[in-house]
């Protein structure tokens, strides 16, 4: 137990926390900083690279706490959970009875799985966040004959994608997989790779994987068991890849359009799961894993309550600072609640999370120094480089139309197995991208949605891969 007096300090040691901290340290090194982890392993991002000026990729790596101390020696590190804050005293309580003061605070908790809603009668619903919710799910695996997987994001497109020697019974809303992500075209052409999955295919698949493979070691020490620890890294389903399970043959349904209904343990089946859906059908499993989303972790009090959005993350304005002052938030927990540049709208990524995190840091120097600090121009343009299905996905801007109502051409170039393109064009200007495979065209599409050129002129020549577009433009 202690008694600390900091100027800032940060909570939790995902990317968001661990960004924040590292922003901090060099943007003002002589003050007082102190972080609070409830893991002793922090997340970090490495081999930043970039694709253009607002589209960065980089690895996501775990490291141990006090490794930070690398870059700010005076790093108060405190292993321990936020219990409560008092905002007028501006003091935080933790679950160990320390107590530290601060000038201005980052709230950087995370999130938690959204399960669906029969998740609390049993035990065999599971949600993927953490190294403990994965090794659960590679001792289901090993011996489980089907598995039920509801949602269509990013964790469920990656389960379905890297398990084997399971039958794999996929519930979607939608009438397309991976819907988060791509068009009814993508899935189409994913689907197509996946149904024959070459040798050229796989070959590939190996090519473009991140260079770090997740490795989160089994020493990774909770200090509060009811608190998950960070988000799992990149290639966290590459582990799934190599579970054993001698049951049979891989065999994947996708349910189209339904939801589940609810989902009770039966004794007298062969199964012991039944999965009833909203069209009536009947779905007998070893396991469901509940892949739909993802709620804030305000796992802790206020004395006074910040505003919330409308998932329940602390809403934060352009400098990620919440309604209350000297409180900012930044990634998983934070709602961005400003007005967004027309290119921009939130989504719960690593990009975010760290893009909130640097922002929050220059406004907590900012306000410290009394200076002014301007919205970062990261936030002009949503950029996401991801790998779905074993291939280099980047998504910009209103990739999916999202916003556009139903005003907007769509110029597509595809060749299968290769490269999927797709550009969201409004009144001729693009609008968002969609960029599968090795295309090489993020720089340009950056440089058209983020200038709006009219590309009236070009008409389909856009896309022709025998026209240098970029020549245009020089
Ligand atoms: C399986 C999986 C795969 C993903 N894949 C991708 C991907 O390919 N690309 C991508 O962009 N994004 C991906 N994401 C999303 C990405 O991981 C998150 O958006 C990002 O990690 C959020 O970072 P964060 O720091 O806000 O939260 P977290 O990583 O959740 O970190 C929160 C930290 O706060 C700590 N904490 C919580 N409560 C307290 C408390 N009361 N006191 C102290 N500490 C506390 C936690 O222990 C944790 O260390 C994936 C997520 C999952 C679950
Ligand atoms: N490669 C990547 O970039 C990856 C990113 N992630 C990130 O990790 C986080 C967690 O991933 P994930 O859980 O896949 O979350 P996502 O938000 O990506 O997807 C959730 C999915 O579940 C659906 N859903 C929500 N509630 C229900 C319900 N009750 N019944 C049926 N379907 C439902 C959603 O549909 P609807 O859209 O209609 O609400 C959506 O398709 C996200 O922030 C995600 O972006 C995770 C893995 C990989």
């Amino acid at each position: 137990m202690s008694n600390l007096k900091v100027s800032y300090l940060v909570v939790g040691g995902g990317i968001a926390g661990v960004t924040c901290v590292e922003t901090l340290a060099i943007l003002h090194p002589e003050e007082t900083l102190a972080i609070i982890t409830a893991s002793s392993l922090v997340k970090n991002v490495t081999n930043v690279s970039f694709y253009a000026k607002t589209i960065v990729k980089f690895d996501v790596s775990e490291t141990e706490a006090n490794s930070l101390l690398k870059i700010h020696p005076n790093l108060n590190i405190i292993y321990d959970s936020l219990k409560h804050i008092n905002t007028m005293q501006k003091l935080v309580t933790t679950d160990g009875g320390n107590i530290i003061e601060y000038n201005v605070i980052c709230i950087c908790t995370g999130g938690i799985p959204r399960l669906i809603s029969d998740s609390n009668k049993c035990n065999r619903i599971l949600g993927i966040r953490d190294t403990d919710s994965v090794k659960e799910f590679e001792e289901k695996l090993k011996t489980g004959r089907r598995m039920v997987i509801v949602g269509n994001g990013g964790i469920a497109s990656e389960i379905v994608y890297a398990t084997k020697g399971i039958q794999k019974v996929w519930v979607i809303r939608d009438d397309y997989i991976s819907a988060t992500f791509i068009d009814p075209g993508a899935a189409e052409f994913f689907q197509n790779t996946m149904k024959n999955r070459s040798p050229e295919v796989e070959k590939n698949k190996h090519t473009i994987l991140r260079r770090h493979v997740f490795t989160e070691e089994d020493t990774v020490v909770a200090i509060n068991k009811n608190i998950k620890s960070a988000a799992l890294g990149p290639d966290w389903y590459r582990k799934l890849e190599s579970v054993k399970n001698e049951n049979g043959e891989q065999e994947l349904e996708i349910i189209y359009k339904v939801e589940v209904e609810s989902v009770q343990e039966v004794d007298n089946n062969e199964y012991c799961l039944e999965v009833k859906l909203t069209n009536g059908r009947t779905i007998s499993c070893d396991f469901v894993i509940s892949a739909t989303g993802v709620e804030p972790a305000v796992n802790f009090t206020f004395d006074k309550e910040p505003k919330r959005g409308n998932d329940g993350g602390l809403a934060v304005n352009e400098n990620q600072e919440t309604t209350v002052k000297d409180v900012f938030a930044a990634g998983d927990v934070a709602f961005a609640a400003w007005p967004y540049a027309p290119h921009w709208f939130q989504l719960r990524l690593w990009t975010q999370a760290r893009q909130m995190a640097g922002m929050a840091a220059k406004a907590m120097h900012a306000r410290i120094t009394n200076e002014d600090v301007l919205q970062d121009f990261c936030f002009e343009l949503f950029t996401h480089c991801t790998t779905l299905f074993g291939y280099r996905v980047v998504l910009l801007g209103k990739y999916n139309g999202q916003g556009l109502g139903n005003d907007y051409e769509i110029l597509l170039r595809t060749t299968p197995n290769v490269e999927y393109i797709k550009f969201v064009l409004q009144n001729g200007r693009l609008q968002g991208a969609i960029l599968i495979g090795e295309t090489n065209l993020e720089e340009m599409c950056e440089n058209l949605i983020l200038d709006q050129i009219d590309l009236t002129p070009f008409g389909d020549d856009i896309l022709n891969p025998d026209i240098d577009i970029d020549d245009y433009f020089d």
